[in-house]
């Protein structure tokens, strides 16, 4: 795009249009309505909720609580939630065989869910971590994590979320290939509408910190860290391209750059480059940065959550994940 020419100050004066509320509002580029959150929301397999520490006003949620929590956000105008397990550790093994368990808290939450709300849309994980004693993503032999073997298991999974009612399946383990291999076994099944939003470009972050300890990972070898054999190196801008690409190729709905603050300028080069949904995930280490800032009066908390959200819509995002998802949309509804 090329910038009109403008007739110099003082006929140009750009402040004249910031003068007023009202001015402003006429022209603002970017808003963030409740219609553009995606509501992150932690469940656990049992009663009640349960705070989690490196997340102040963040709670693990019971399967009834996510229920309830499904009506809020359709009365909230939100349209959908995502929702990740904090599965017992006792529970938890190498291969994380319960990933796929029918009777697990997640196919329980998405059929409680659906049942108390069925207009908000859930959208599923789809990724071995929160059941793996290791904490990684993929299944794990000699120190590397497989990924053709991991696939196999990510679609068992995907296929048991699908069955259960989930509307919109997210992997978010970074394997490559696992879009084509997803998409193939949905169609195979008869589950043609079934979304798949894709953790396309997806970095290996320390961002991610507050999440593990809400899953119950931060302590295992994963939660330490080191995931940079499958997701992506911060340094890289156009390994990202590829990804999306191939992401795209291979029969992805939607897809996600994870994090997000970090990583506007990614989100903005995929917009461009694709025209595809594009999606900007807030994630646990962004919240626990704002709301520590906010909770020790060093920054304006209410302010900084709208800004942080407005970036997002501003960078071109479809649409944004985050664990603020309910508090924004009370306060924009
Ligand atoms: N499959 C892993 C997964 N799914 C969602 C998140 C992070 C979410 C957040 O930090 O809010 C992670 C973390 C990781 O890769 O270790
Ligand atoms: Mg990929």
């Amino acid at each position: 795009m090329t910038t009109p020419p403008l007739a110099p100050y003082p006929a140009t004066r750009l402040r004249r249009v910031r003068q007023a509320d009202w001015t402003r509002r006429l022209v603002r580029e970017a808003e963030v309505r409740p219609s553009d959150l995606i509501w992150s929301m932690i469940v656990h397999e049992g009663e009640g909720v349960i705070p989690v520490a490196s997340m102040p006003g963040v709670e693990r949620l019971s399967v009834k609580e996510a229920a309830k929590a499904a009506v809020r956000a359709r009365d909230l105008g939100i349209p959908a939630i995502a929702i990740f397990p904090h599965i017992d550790g006792a529970r938890k093994d190498a291969a994380g065989s319960i990933a796929a368990d029918p009777d697990g808290v997640i196919p329980r939450a998405v059929k409680a869910m659906k049942d108390a709300a069925p207009e908000v849309g859930i959208m599923c994980d789809v990724a071995l971590d929160p059941f793996t004693n290791h904490g990684h993503d993929g299944v794990v032999e000699g120190g590397k994590i497989l990924n053709d073997p991991t696939i196999e298991r990510l679609i068992e999974q995907g296929l048991m979320q699908a069955q259960a009612g989930a509307d919109i399946l997210a992997p978010s383990d970074m394997m490559d290939g696992r879009i084509g291999a997803l998409r193939a076994a949905l169609e195979g099944a008869n589950f043609q509408d079934t979304l798949i939003m894709s953790y396309a470009a997806k970095y290996a972050s320390a961002f991610y910190g507050p999440y593990r300890d809400a899953i119950g990972s931060a302590k295992l070898a994963g939660g330490q860290g080191d995931k940079k054999t499958y997701q992506m190196d911060p340094a890289n801008t156009e390994e990202a391209i590829r990804e999306v690409a191939l992401d795209i190729a291979e029969g992805a709905d939607m897809v996600m750059v994870k994090p997000g603050m970090p990583y506007l300028d990614i989100l903005r080069r995929l917009v461009d480059e694709f025209r595809m949904p594009t999606y900007a995930f807030q994630v646990s280490g962004e919240y626990a940065m704002i709301k520590a800032a906010g909770m020790n009066g060093w920054i304006d908390e209410e302010r900084a959550i709208l800004e942080s959200l407005t970036a997002f819509k501003r960078a071109g995002a479809a649409g944004i994940i985050s664990y603020f998802a309910p508090w924004a949309a009370e306060k924009l509804g």
